[in-house]
């Protein structure tokens, strides 16, 4: 299976996109060391290369940190890549003017510094926006400084640099992307259960800790209901496993038609749900726990051999101030066992004045 071609391109282009904005300071700042120490080697080989062009340089680098030194709320990251290279670039084009071919001596620090953008963003387009404006810049320079056998040098460059930037880019987020599929998969694995659909055990307490907690600092409301579908058993041994595995996808499927969009539930075992109710006190809760146990009961359970309905029976807990998640869920689970003790089909609430409905 080909999983590359179902998966939500916007998000990992998305990533991509926060990738060089991250990588942007970093290689920008290696960029422009990088120009100033050519600098100085020029000058250190080639004894006329001015001061001034050394000077020139080191404000065009300065300039060129404005691109990545900017606060993460400044322009899209490609714009701000695009502008680094190009004034790098003319701080390169300095040595043009003090050294015989001058312009030919830049091109091999440039010719790397355009490749090596493949590995900082390897989506072809803007790679290829970053890159042309240098490339342009430089074709136009070998066009009016060389004679007309220096500048074919300069305008190959100019070519096969961003090539071998898009071919090194191309392969990386060939694997940038087979990596961002399996991260999501394994990801999916662990938080949800595969055979319902439902939030997987330690998914759900991830989420119902946290949720728990700001209930705490703000003084909010939680409830906790804990569903066991009932005689589950007997629907196994009547009408084999695949018929069990139905029921378990239909109460998941009623859980998430009936419940709210802030609510949440999660298989914790064989037959066993847990739904959290953020902002849901002893009465919302209530309500919700009998229209689901009412919509679930209703419910014809598909892939059955003859028409068959199944119920189950549900434990609420609401928190209270200094209570944590593992004592709450143990309320909802006594509260869960007293709803079927009094005779399955029902809801029950935990807590000193216990009630029983069904
Ligand atoms: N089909 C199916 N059955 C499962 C799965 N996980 C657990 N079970 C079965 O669920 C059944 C649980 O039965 P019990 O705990 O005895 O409870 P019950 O029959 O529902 O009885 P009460 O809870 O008292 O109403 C066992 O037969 C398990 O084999 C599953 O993923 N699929």
């Amino acid at each position: 299976m080909d999983v590359r071609s179902s998966a939500p391109r916007r998000v990992f282009e998305r990533r991509c996109e926060r990738y060089l904005r991250r990588l942007l300071p970093g290689f920008g700042s290696v960029f422009g060391i990088g120009v100033l120490c050519d600098g100085l080697w020029s000058q250190l080989v080639e004894s006329a290369q001015s001061p001034a062009s050394l000077a020139v340089r080191a404000g065009l680098v300065a300039i060129a940190s404005f691109g990545y030194a900017m606060p993460r709320s400044g322009p899209q990251p490609v714009a701000r890549a695009s502008f680094v290279y190009l004034v790098h670039a003319a701080a390169l084009a300095t040595t043009a003017r003090p050294l015989a071919d001058g312009l030919l001596h830049a091109v091999p620090s440039l010719f790397v510094w355009m490749a090596a953008l493949g590995l900082v963003e390897p989506r072809p387009r803007p790679c290829l926006n970053i890159l042309a404006p240098t490339a342009l810049l430089y074709a136009a320079l070998g066009a009016f400084m060389l004679p007309s056998a220096a500048a074919p040098a300069i305008w190959a460059a100019c070519v096969a640099a961003p090539a071998l930037a898009l071919a090194l880019g191309s392969r990386l987020l060939h694997l940038r992307h087979d990596l961002w599929l399996r991260e999501r998969q394994l990801l999916r694995a662990c938080r949800y259960d595969s055979l319902s659909g439902a939030l997987s055990r330690q998914y759900l307490m991830e989420l119902a800790q946290h949720d728990l907690s700001l209930a705490h600092r703000h003084g909010r409301p939680l409830s906790v209901a804990m569903l066991d579908i009932d005689h589950f058993k007997a629907v196994n041994d009547t009408y084999g496993h695949a018929v069990g595995d139905a029921v378990i996808r239909a109460l998941t499927a009623t859980c998430v038609k009936t419940l709210r969009a802030t609510d949440y539930v999660g298989r914790i075992g064989g037959e066993e749900f847990v739904c959290v109710l953020p902002e849901a006190g002893a009465d919302e809760a209530w309500a919700c726990a009998e229209r689901l146990r009412d919509a679930f009961a209703g419910q014809v359970i598909p892939g059955a051999p003859r028409e068959l309905r199944c119920s189950v029976s549900i434990g609420l807990a609401v928190h209270r101030d200094t209570q944590d998640w593992e004592s709450l869920l143990r309320e909802a689970d006594g509260a869960m066992y007293r709803a079927k003790a009094a005779g399955r089909n029902r809801v029950a609430m935990a807590g000193p004045a216990l009630a029983v409905a069904g």
